[in-house]
């Protein structure tokens, strides 16, 4: 599913992340590592929000790099802590990421519903609470039919009862179109509802599958 080819992040001299080769298979990881150990860095640079040199390829041959239009409507990345223009309202956000990623009309609908957020998503974000932000960026997330979902910290600031929610949205999405997903967090995932979560761990500036 994903193929890290002579991948090297650098802030300036410092090398941050290196990864020479590395193939990993479909499926769920719970992507680990202590504080500053470079998870963010590793999902930005998926998602195709940082450069750096070698190559990311989804599915074989789509390169981040060369075919990087097709590659980013394929892998969608709700960030740790989202920013999002205060004076647009969710709805004009979805519409607009519904659109990059050539989502069905009315995609959006179940996923409001079930995550609570028709009584809001109408408001200008400025407006969210820390919670609404965050449900709102995992929504964008699974909008379209990406191959990839990057979730950084998924698990952080939203309440219990969203977080099963979000557990739900994750196993139907994999059993239904085998979408592949690289959540990174501090907590443990749940092992009863994700039981078949595979483990990434970096450690020493490099990426290895250790389950
Ligand atoms: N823009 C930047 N400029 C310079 N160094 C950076 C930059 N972003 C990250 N780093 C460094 O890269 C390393 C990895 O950072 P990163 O944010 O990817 O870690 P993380 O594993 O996501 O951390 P945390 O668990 O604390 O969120 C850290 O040493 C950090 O200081």
């Amino acid at each position: 599913m994903l193929q890290f080819v002579n991948f090297q992040k650098n802030y300036g001299n410092f090398a941050a992340l290196k990864i020479d080769e590395l193939q990993i298979g479909q499926g769920l990881y719970w992507l680990k590592g202590v504080n500053g150990s470079g998870k963010s860095t590793l999902l930005k640079s998926v998602a195709g929000m940082l450069s750096f040199n070698g190559d990311v390829l989804l599915d074989g041959n789509i390169s981040v790099k060369k075919d990087a239009v097709n590659y980013r409507r394929l892998v969608s990345f709700a960030e740790a802590e989202p920013l999002f223009p205060e004076f647009l309202t969710g709805r004009e956000m979805i519409n607009l990421f519904a659109k990059a990623r050539g989502a069905e009309a009315g995609q959006e609908e179940l996923y409001i519903e079930s995550m609570q957020m028709q009584h809001y998503v109408d408001r200008p974000i400025g407006s969210y609470s820390s919670g609404m932000n965050k449900k709102l960026s995992l929504l964008l997330a699974f909008l379209g039919r990406p191959r990839l979902i990057l979730l950084d910290e998924p698990l952080i600031t939203i309440d219990t009862e969203s977080l099963l929610i979000l557990y739900k949205w994750i196993n139907e999405r994999q059993e239904q179109e085998g979408t592949s997903f690289i959540l990174s967090s501090h907590q443990a995932l749940d092992r009863e509802i994700l039981p078949n979560a595979g483990e990434l761990l970096i450690e020493n500036q490099t990426l290895t599958h250790i389950l």
